[in-house]
Parts: C-alpha cells; sequence; structure tokens
C-alpha cells in the first residue's frame, strides 16, 4: 500500500513548463518539464490517444499500477490528466536516462559485470515486488530501465503490465500477444496456455544478455523471425568467445532464466539469492561507473536522434531505394519495437507471398542431402552450384514441409487468431518431435549479428493506427486524481478514474519524422533475403521464411542446371576436344540425374505428407492434427489450415510438372549425348 502523496502534482497542463525531448517510444514521447507550482524537474510521458494502438485499459492499467505501487525500485507516476487528445502522465525525472540510452551513448559493447549485476539486481528487486502483488510486468528491457543522476535504479512502463489476479475478460488478456518481441518468453508467443510472472523472468534473462552485449539476442531480425527463433532455437546465452570476459555466475543466472518451460525457471525471489548478486554495488557506484562523463539527457538524445538521422541520410544516398531504406530503419529499430498483430499478419501474408529463395549455408544441406560434398569441391562445373541451390531449394521444401505441423507454426497461427483468444487451442507437441524433423543447424557467427544489430535507437513508431474505437478516449476518465490516492493496494484495476485537465498546447515536437516509413510488407520485401547467420546457438533449424509458410517451386527455374548444361552441349557445334566435352558433359548430365532422383525422392516425400495431414484427420492419434481437430471445425484457424493444405497440394502438382519437364530435357540431353557420343565413335574411322 501506498502512503499518501505529501507533494500534490498539479493537473492541468498549464502548470507545467515541457522543456527538451528526452526519450520516445513506440507509443509516446517523453519531456523533460519543471513542474512549476512545485518547482520540481519532472519527466512527462505524452501518449497520442488517437495514435497510440492502446486500448483504453491498457492505459488505464498502466497509469494505475504505475500510481498505486510504491517501491523504490519502480518508477511511480506522481499524476495523469488528459490534454486534448493526449494522456500526460507526470513522473520522476530520471537525469541518467534508461540503460538502453547510455548504452547506446557511451557502452555500445555493453556494461561491465559489476555494472551488470548492479542494475540487474535492482530490477529483480522491483519483479519481486510486483510479482508478490500479483503483477507481470511484460516488458522487461533496457529501454525500460531507468537511472537517476545518484545512480539509483527504477523499472519503467507499466504499458503491458497485467494483474494476475485478473478473471473474466480480463484474464484473458494474458492469453494474447503483448510485449516485444526480443525479449518475450517462448510461452508469451505461444499463447497456448497462457503464462505468468515466469514471462518477466525470461525478458529478465534477455535483459541481461542486452546489457551485456549492448543489444538484445535476435535485435537484429524483423519480428516473425525473432518469434521463430525463439520458439524453435536454444534459448541464448553466454557461450560465445567473446562471453569469456563473464563470470560463471552471470552465465548460469541468464541460463536459469532462459529456459524454455516457464516451470523450471526460478522465481524473481528465488532468484534474487542468485550469488551472482554478491557482486552488486551500491547505487552510488553506477552514477561514478556509468553515468560520470555522459552528455546530460536531453542533449544525448539529441545526438542519439541526429546520429540515427545522418545514418538515414546515408542510407538514403546509399541505395536511394525506399524499401531498402525501411529496412534499414526497421532493423535499427527493431529492439525498441512492441509487438503489433497486424503487421506480423502483415508479415505471414507477405511469407505466403515472397518467392525469394533464402537458403543458408547451402554446403552443409547439400552435404546434408547427397550424403557427399564431392559437388562442394572448387572445380566444379557451375552446373554443379547450380544444382545445389536447386538442392537447397527443395530442403527448403522439405524442411518446411517437416515442420509444419509442429508446435511453432500452430503456436504463430494461434498468434493471428489472437482476438479470438481460444482456450482450447492446439495444444503442443514436444520439441523431441520437432527433432526428428529438424535439418542442419547454421552456423553462428554472433559477432555479425551484433554488427548488424546497428542498435540505434530508432526515432520511430511503428505501429500507429488511428483506430476508431479509440477517439473515444479522451472522453472517458482515465486515472483516479492524486489527490485522492487510493487507500489500499489490492492489484484491481477498476476504480474509479478522474480527468482533468484539457487544450493546452503541445510544444513543437522534434521535426524528425517518426519512423511509420511504410507498411511492414515493404519494410521487409527485401529483409528476405538476408540470409547471415544466426546469433545464437540452434537446437533446430533457422526457419526459413519463404518455405515455413507456402511451399512453391518458384525457385527451380531460376537457376537451371539443365539449361547450363545444355548452353554446354548445346548449339550446332562442336569443340574441337570432343573427349573433355563429353566428359564435361556426362558430369553434368550425371549431376542432373541425381538431382531429378533427389528431387523425386522429396516430392514423393511432400505427397506422402500432404495426403496425412489431409487424408486422416478423423482418425489421427498424432498430437498435432488430434488438437487441431478440437477446434471447432468452422473455425477461421481450420479454414487457414485447410487452404494451406491446399496450396501445398497445388504447389506438389507444379512440382510434378517441373519435374516432367526437366526429365524431358534430360531425356533430350541423352539423346544429344548418345549422337556425340556415336559421332565421337565415328571419328576415328
Ligand atoms: N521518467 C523518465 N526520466 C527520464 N527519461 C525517461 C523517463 N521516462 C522515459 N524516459 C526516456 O524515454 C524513453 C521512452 O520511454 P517510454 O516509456 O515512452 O517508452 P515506451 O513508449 O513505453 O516505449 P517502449 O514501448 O519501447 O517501452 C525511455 O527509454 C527513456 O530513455
Amino acid at each position: 500500500m501506498k502512503p499518501p502523496s505529501e507533494k500534490k502534482f498539479p493537473l492541468t497542463a498549464k502548470d507545467y513548463k515541457l522543456c527538451e525531448e528526452i526519450g520516445e517510444g513506440v507509443s509516446a514521447t517523453v519531456y523533460k518539464a519543471l513542474c512549476l507550482p512545485l518547482n520540481e524537474s519532472v519527466a512527462i510521458k505524452v501518449l497520442d490517444l488517437e495514435k497510440c494502438n492502446n486500448d483504453l485499459d491498457g492505459i488505464r492499467r498502466e497509469v494505475q499500477t504505475m500510481i498505486l505501487t510504491d517501491h523504490p525500485n519502480l518508477l511511480q507516476a506522481h499524476c495523469s490528466f488528459t490534454v486534448g487528445h493526449n494522456l500526460w502522465v507526470v513522473m520522476p525525472y530520471m537525469g541518467g536516462g534508461s540503460c538502453l540510452h547510455i548504452m547506446k551513448s557511451a557502452y555500445s559493447e555493453g556494461f561491465e559485470e559489476p555494472v551488470i549485476a548492479t542494475v540487474l539486481c535492482e530490477v529483480l528487486k522491483a519483479l519481486v515486488y510486483l510479482h508478490a502483488h500479483g503483477h507481470i510486468h511484460r516488458d522487461v528491457k533496457a529501454g525500460n530501465i531507468l537511472i537517476d543522476t545518484n545512480g539509483s535504479v527504477r523499472l519503467a512502463d507499466f504499458g503491458v503490465a497485467a494483474c494476475m489476479f485478473d478473471t473474466g475478460d480480463r484474464q484473458r488478456s494474458r492469453n494474447t500477444f503483448v510485449g516485444t518481441p526480443c525479449w518475450m518468453a517462448p510461452e508469451v508467443m505461444q499463447q497456448l496456455h497462457g503464462y505468468d510472472f515466469k514471462a518477466d523472468i525470461w525478458s529478465f534473462g534477455i535483459t541481461a544478455l542486452e546489457l551485456a552485449h549492448g543489444h538484445a539476442p535476435f535485435s537484429k531480425y524483423p519480428p516473425m523471425k525473432v518469434l521463430l527463433m525463439t520458439l524453435q532455437n536454444a534459448p541464448p546465452g553466454l557461450d560465445y568467445e567473446r562471453d569469456r570476459r563473464f563470470s560463471k555466475s552471470f552465465k548460469d543466472l541468464v541460463a536459469a532464466c532462459l529456459v524454455k518451460d516457464p516451470k523450471k525457471r526460478p522465481s524473481s525471489e528465488k532468484l534474487l539469492k542468485h550469488p551472482f548478486f554478491k557482486h552488486a554495488k551500491p547505487a552510488d557506484y553506477l552514477a561514478r561507473a556509468i553515468l560520470d562523463g555522459l552528455s546530460p539527457l536531453a542533449e544525448g538524445f539529441r545526438n542519439l536522434k541526429a546520429k540515427d538521422a545522418e545514418l538515414l541520410m546515408q542510407n538514403k544516398s546509399l541505395y536511394e531505394d525506399k524499401e531498402h531504406l525501411s529496412q534499414q530503419e526497421y532493423i535499427r529499430g527493431v529492439s525498441a519495437w512492441n509487438f503489433n498483430l497486424e503487421d506480423l499478419r502483415n508479415q505471414a501474408a507477405l511469407i505466403e507471398d515472397d518467392p525469394t529463395s533464402c537458403s543458408e549455408d547451402s554446403s552443409m544441406r547439400w552435404k546434408h542431402i547427397n550424403g557427399q560434398n564431392d559437388l562442394n569441391q572448387p572445380n566444379n562445373s557451375s552446373a554443379a552450384s547450380h544444382l545445389e541451390d536447386e538442392l537447397n531449394d527443395i530442403d527448403d521444401l522439405e524442411k518446411s514441409l517437416a515442420a509444419f505441423p509442429i508446435k511453432p507454426l500452430q503456436a504463430l497461427k494461434a498468434c493471428f487468431d489472437v482476438h479470438e483468444d481460444d482456450p482450447g487451442s492446439p495444444s503442443s507437441r514436444d520439441s523431441e518431435q520437432q527433432s526428428q524433423h529438424q535439418p542442419l543447424t547454421t552456423a553462428v557467427d554472433e559477432e555479425s549479428a551484433k554488427n548488424d544489430a546497428g542498435d540505434s535507437r530508432p526515432s520511430s513508431s511503428f505501429s500507429c493506427s488511428s483506430g476508431a474505437d479509440l477517439k473515444r478516449i479522451p472522453s472517458i476518465p482515465v486515472l483516479q486524481e492524486n489527490s485522492h490516492p487510493p487507500k489500499h493496494f489490492n492489484g484491481d484495476g477498476d476504480r474509479g478514474v478522474g480527468v482533468a485537465g484539457a487544450g493546452e498546447n503541445m510544444p513543437q515536437r522534434y521535426q524528425m519524422e517518426r519512423n511509420c516509413s511504410g507498411p511492414l510488407q515493404n519494410r521487409q520485401r527485401k529483409d528476405f533475403n538476408y540470409s547471415g547467420p544466426g546469433e545464437d546457438a540452434s537446437e533446430g533449424a533457422v526457419v526459413e521464411r519463404r518455405g515455413r509458410f507456402k511451399v512453391t517451386s518458384a525457385d527451380v527455374n531460376i537457376k537451371d542446371p539443365v539449361n547450363h548444361a545444355n548452353s554446354i552441349c548445346g548449339g550446332s557445334t562442336l569443340p574441337a576436344n570432343s573427349n573433355v566435352l563429353t566428359a564435361s558433359v556426362l558430369q553434368s548430365l550425371h549431376c542432373i540425374l541425381q538431382h531429378n532422383t533427389i528431387k523425386r525422392d522429396g516430392l514423393l516425400k511432400m505427397i506422402e505428407f500432404v495426403e496425412q495431414t489431409s487424408g486422416n484427420a478423423s482418425e489421427s492419434t498424432e498430437a498435432g492434427v488430434a488438437d487441431l481437430l478440437q477446434m471447432n471445425s468452422s473455425s477461421a484457424r481450420e479454414r487457414e489450415l485447410q487452404a494451406q493444405v491446399i496450396q501445398m497440394q497445388q504447389s506438389v502438382g507444379g512440382m510434378v510438372e517441373e519435374l516432367q519437364r526437366l526429365k524431358a530435357k534430360n531425356t533430350k540431353l541423352e539423346r544429344e549425348l548418345f549422337m556425340m557420343l556415336k559421332k565421337d565413335d565415328k571419328i576415328p574411322e
């Protein structure tokens, strides 16, 4: 319970003087301000209720939680009120800014271990308090860890906090998809059985990695990829060469938090007893260790923004291509994005449409498929390398199909249907079942991932939608006035609320455009070509976007080994040294034959799989299929799955046609070869 506030913060905009911009989030801009009657510096978070994607409940919950909580490590709001269509949340000013801000300003490689231990220990105390009071924070990350000039640490941003005691409709919110993808626990992504405070422990572990490296794992990837990697890969950790500088206890702590099964993660209370926190130091240590020498917050923020702008301009002149530019913005901004379901859907739609190949580590795959590596030798004909590419495509295809019935996809489908909030969503299959389909893992290159992450704070908002029903928000009371603080903190968000203040002018916003740089489809399109190494060791495959959602034969025509071989042996004249030619053609033909055999096998497997998936639904005892059947037959999800099966069947048809075409070419080539050999035989005569 929070004691009544001694100070009464005014509830009208005219009592505050907005100064510089000090931060920008997905849905808000934060200003340093002066509370005139109290002559006190404050931070004011200005949320545009018309633009932001939050619902009224979410906003109200954030502010209520911020006001009601009372813990030295939680950022408590002084008060809030509406100003026109904006909500102003008045908070203590934290002069050091967020850990993310500090890292971007001066510690792009992350902090030293004692700093990390100190920060995390304070954050964990806040989590212990929140969890004990029935709250899940749901957005623990460096951007939400604020540091004051004296080094004190507070966890901020209750924008997505949920109450574990909620029931009924509000409980449903814990079966929905909230948070920022890189920090999001697998069970939050899956939404199969809801989640609890252990989701914060996962985010806490990711935050530990973020503080250690300067960026969160997978932060360079688009949200969809982050989802798939989080669900399918081994949890990230401090396992790399560059992590040698960290102690065993730190590595242990991270490993304890980043366990996929939430039941196996420790509670916040238990975690606080972890030996790692013996390294934690008093707050003033932080002030000395990381704040000394940093420029004032507003100036630092301006510099970062200018850097961002410069980078964007550079990219613009480099690429001139808007889509590519959007990609760059996207990559830089991903760590600050809140997850937006609509965009995820858009990404999924894009995945279905995008025919570009995204092959990875092709040589590995070739070996995997072919069981030999001779074609990878440098001397081999280019036909062979084309073949290799094609084989990779087939492998993608097989991999995609093999992965189709497993849990992550179901989970993602569940995500798309989030609004249905289906409690009977398909239950998961174990990862062991995945493993039988898992193709070879890609080699990892964390350093390159790190370099690519860019880590510049975006100037951006990603998901601004006008949200028709939000129009009513300003007319609805938002927050209990701080002049009547609640007597009890019982975790119930349904308290009476009051509105104060209205219609004051907003200051001129920093004229930098926010990052609403077009629909995600456009941003993503080129990124799909990215085939760089993943950041973390994988227990399963890094999922190919294209293959995961739609199997097409589109790529088969891109590099046609048969045509290539044709170009070697075709034409009306024969080279002088026909024996050499014959040998090379023979080699090519051998490759083609081999390729066709493998392709045929791939097709057979695919046909078999599609038949199984579509044909035995009624009798299947397989968990995934049975789970699907539990769903209402008229559900949108089932229809979607059926549509996918049909799509796959069509793809199979396409592949069969393609195979026939290749076979015909093959026969023609064989005939030509035969003729050539015959001709060769005649030469001595
Ligand atoms: N009280 C504060 N004092 C100082 N700086 C702050 C304060 N609150 C926020 N900031 C700065 O503003 C940035 C944006 O904060 P904000 O809470 O608006 O994020 P958000 O909109 O919730 O974004 P996200 O969704 O990414 O968490 C923070 O990362 C921090 O650098």
